[in-house]
């Protein structure tokens, strides 16, 4: 169920709070004066639809199950709204939503990309025919970022399958969903470490490499960018990471003690205003730019390691 609180802007916090203690799990406000602000703002905001006249008060938003709990809820809400110290009474709506899945309804928009020369990435529950010729990423991205739908992921794989060598020991840095993981063992790679802060990605990847059979050559860790892999470990040939640009930065310096000299790093998630302070993190820390990939906002480089 729906539950809308139409209320005074000083009274937003606190029936967002009133909501929290309601265990909502999150709200949604829309705002009519922020609307009002983006009215005049060019291109980007074309999406909103200003086509209703917007009524002056905020709303909070926010959904609950309808449940044996919601009578009692809802008394709670109405109780709780009625004792806000505010100027004028806030309003309560509610509306029944038909029930969607709403963790899985993104699937169906979610269909195979071919990428690059070689590659493509096949939501597991879809079916591909293509030519055969192409290597198969099987994936289900889950809260995981890496569909390979995103340009910054495309130009990585891109470059993966420019750069990998069969054979090469490859560190991927931000896994995700393991994708890069996946592709770099798909095309050849010898061993691939991948590593991400992020407990669900960790979890995500080790599926999605079970997915396509290759835990054999992957091993996914919870690392802090490359906290955890030893100093000392064995070195790479090749370490990807489409993190982004202040990331990169930072971790520019490590890369460059993991790989080996002549060893390739591709870096993305690096937005185009960014691109110069990235190439010259990358170039001070002894990498030499061999090439630059570009679509739209997004950059991706692939350097070499000095000797
Ligand atoms: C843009 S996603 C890239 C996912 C995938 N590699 C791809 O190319 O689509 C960046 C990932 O980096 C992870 N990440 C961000 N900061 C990190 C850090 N300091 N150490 C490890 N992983 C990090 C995020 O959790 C996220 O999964």
């Amino acid at each position: 169920m729906e539950v809308a609180v139409r209320v005074l802007p000083e009274g937003v916090e606190p029936v967002g709070s009133i909501f929290d203690d309601l265990g909502t799990g999150g709200t949604v406000i829309e705002d009519p004066a922020l609307s009002d602000s983006y009215r005049d703002a060019p291109a980007d905001t074309q999406a909103l639809d200003f086509s209703t006249e917007p009524q002056a008060w905020p709303q909070v938003k926010a959904y609950l199950p309808v449940d044996d709990r919601l009578e009692e809820r809802l008394q709670r809400l109405r109780q709780a709204l009625a004792d806000l110290p505010l100027r004028e009474k806030p309003e309560l709506s509610t509306r029944e939503l038909p029930e969607t899945d709403w963790a899985t309804a993104w699937q169906a928009y979610y269909k195979p990309v071919e990428v690059g020369r070689k590659l493509v990435v096949k939501p597991s529950w879809e079916d591909y025919q293509g030519s055969g010729e192409r290597l198969i990423i099987e994936l289900d991205p889950g809260m995981a970022f890496g569909s390979g739908t995103h340009a910054t992921t495309v130009m990585c794989m891109e470059l993966l399958e420019e750069y990998l060598r069969p054979g090469d020991r490859v560190i991927d840095v931000g896994t995700g969903s393991g994708i890069l993981a996946v592709t770099a063992a798909k095309l050849g790679a010898g061993s691939v470490r991948a590593v991400d802060n992020d407990p669900v990605a960790v979890r995500v990847a080790l599926e999605n490499a079970e997915l396509n059979g290759v835990t054999d050559k992957v091993e996914v860790l919870e690392s802090d960018l490359l906290a955890m892999l030893a100093q000392g470990a064995a070195p790479a040939d090749l370490l990807a990471a489409n993190i982004i640009a202040d990331v990169i930065i930072k971790l520019a310096a490590d890369a460059a003690r993991f790989l080996v000299p002549g060893g390739r790093f591709i870096a993305s998630g690096i937005i185009k205003d960014r691109d110069k302070d990235v190439r010259t993190a990358i170039n001070k820390a002894g990498f030499t730019v061999r090439e630059i990939k570009r679509d739209g906002e997004w950059v991706a480089v692939l350097s070499v390691r000095e000797a």
